[in-house]
């Protein structure tokens, strides 16, 4: 379904919103509670596919296919936890189109190197994947660290359940760190403390087991972003409920990029208040290191263009391996708005401030999602720039933040579906 989208009549979006919880922080409890001996059930987790995708995998166990859809931490999460299942099962692993394109070797090979039974179905280094549950013996292995963090939170969350545990050496640029950190911090929370040594490129994880705890899943900051960019073009009053200031997500830091455009959360508030300052003193251009923030890429980028803020954005080289190619999809779209944004060496995005006119032909302007709910949230906001823009496949939000365009009518915007092209 494709969606037009018009601002509030008065311009200026007010709501409450109530953030979903964050996926990522669901999708490790549940895999470490999977892993721990009489688990006290997570209240309550993420309500969205990525999640869904992980809890039907976990209260199925006799399925012999799993399919995962399109949830990069579900796939990689669960082929270490499917190895590492002493049940002596065989499961296919299995997702999207887009999944089967999505890297898996490092982590493979870091398995099969801890005793793990692993075939390719396909195509080498890629989705689907055959998996032989059975006891892994784990040891010392070095694992490239440059594709995905999620590889790295997949063999430490399993560690424990290996004979021997875990001793693993990052090689190369680590991206997404804070999702590692994470992933060390929840397991603390289980009981098992992971050290780290070698400039924090070395992590060990003895063998044990997990203990039994409660837990609750924080709100999600990835998603909260889209709220700042809103507030950062129109002065809305949105108080983002949930959100937690002392956060274990790296996305947090949102917070902190958002102050170059004059937007702050005030805390003191019942909710956090997102406020704009009267005179904002906005950047004139940002220079940003996005490796611990890849998921903010998006957000970014666009608001940057609607606060005419050149910028480059630097890190980004996972960027073309997530739901979609981001890198090229932001460029696309972006010119649609007149925005000339490069793509520089499969790494950076830059905009210099250069705007060419794109013609319309009369008809409103189309943003395509490619399949990423991120594309899809980052845009929906351009309505405010634009009255009558239109997202296509609204849908993707499902992602992660199923309710996004219900919050968005909530905030005033006016939502119609809009006739799809063929
Ligand atoms: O571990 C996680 O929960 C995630 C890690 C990041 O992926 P990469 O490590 O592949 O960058 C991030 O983009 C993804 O949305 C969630
Ligand atoms: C990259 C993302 O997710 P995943 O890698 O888990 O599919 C995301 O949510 O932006």
């Amino acid at each position: 379904m494709d969606f037009q989208i018009f601002p509030p009549e008065d311009g200026f979006p007010q709501a409450t919103v109530s953030l979903p919880l964050s996926k990522s922080i669901s999708n490790r409890a549940l895999i470490i509670n999977a892993l721990t001996p009489n688990a006290i059930p997570l209240s309550k987790v993420a309500l969205c596919d990525d999640t869904d995708a992980i809890v039907h995998a976990l209260a199925n166990p006799e399925e012999e296919i799993v399919n995962i859809g399109a949830a990069g931490t579900a796939m990689r999460f669960l082929t270490a936890y499917f190895a590492a299942k002493n049940d002596g099962r065989t499961r296919m692993i299995d997702g999207t189109g887009r999944m089967r394109m999505r890297p898996i070797k490092p982590l493979v090979d870091a398995l099969r190197q801890c005793g793990a039974e692993i075939e390719y179905v396909g195509e080498e280094g890629y989705p689907p994947l055959r998996i032989s549950g059975k006891q892994l013996h784990g040891g010392c292995i070095t694992l490239t660290a440059g594709i995905s963090s999620q590889f790295v939170s997949a063999l430490l969350m399993t560690a424990p359940a290996m004979t021997d545990g875990l001793c693993l050496t990052l090689e190369g640029d680590i991206v997404s760190r804070p999702y590692i950190d994470m992933t060390i911090a929840l397991m603390s929370h289980w009981g098992i403390e992971c050290e780290t040594s070698n400039s924090n490129k070395t992590i060990s994880v003895p063998s044990g087991s997990y203990k039994a705890v409660e837990f609750n899943v924080e709100a999600d900051w990835s998603a909260a972003s889209y709220w700042f960019e809103i507030e950062a073009v129109s002065y809305g009053e949105i108080a983002l409920k949930g959100l937690n200031d002392k956060s274990l997500q790296g996305d947090s830091h949102v917070a902190r990029i958002f102050r170059n455009f004059g937007v702050e959360p005030d805390w003191e508030t019942e909710y956090p208040l997102l406020k704009l300052a009267p005179s904002p003193d906005i950047a004139p251009r940002l220079e940003l290191d996005m490796s611990d923030v890849p998921d903010l890429a998006q957000t970014v980028a666009v608001t940057c263009c609607l606060a005419s803020v050149p910028f480059r954005l630097t890190g980004l080289k996972t960027l073309k391996i997530k739901e979609t190619d981001r890198l090229g999809a932001l460029c696309t779209e972006l010119r649609k708005l007149s925005f000339v944004v490069e793509s520089v060496d499969d790494c950076e995005l830059v905009w210099n401030g250069l705007r060419i006119p794109h013609p319309t032909a009369g008809h409103p302007i189309a943003f395509d999602t490619y399949a990423d709910h991120r594309m899809a949230m980052a845009f929906a906001p351009v309505a405010l720039y634009v009255p009558g823009i239109v997202i296509r496949n609204a849908e993707v939000v499902s992602k992660s933040y199923p309710e996004f365009w219900k919050h968005l009518a909530n905030a005033g915007f006016r939502i119609e579906p809009y006739p799809q092209q063929s």
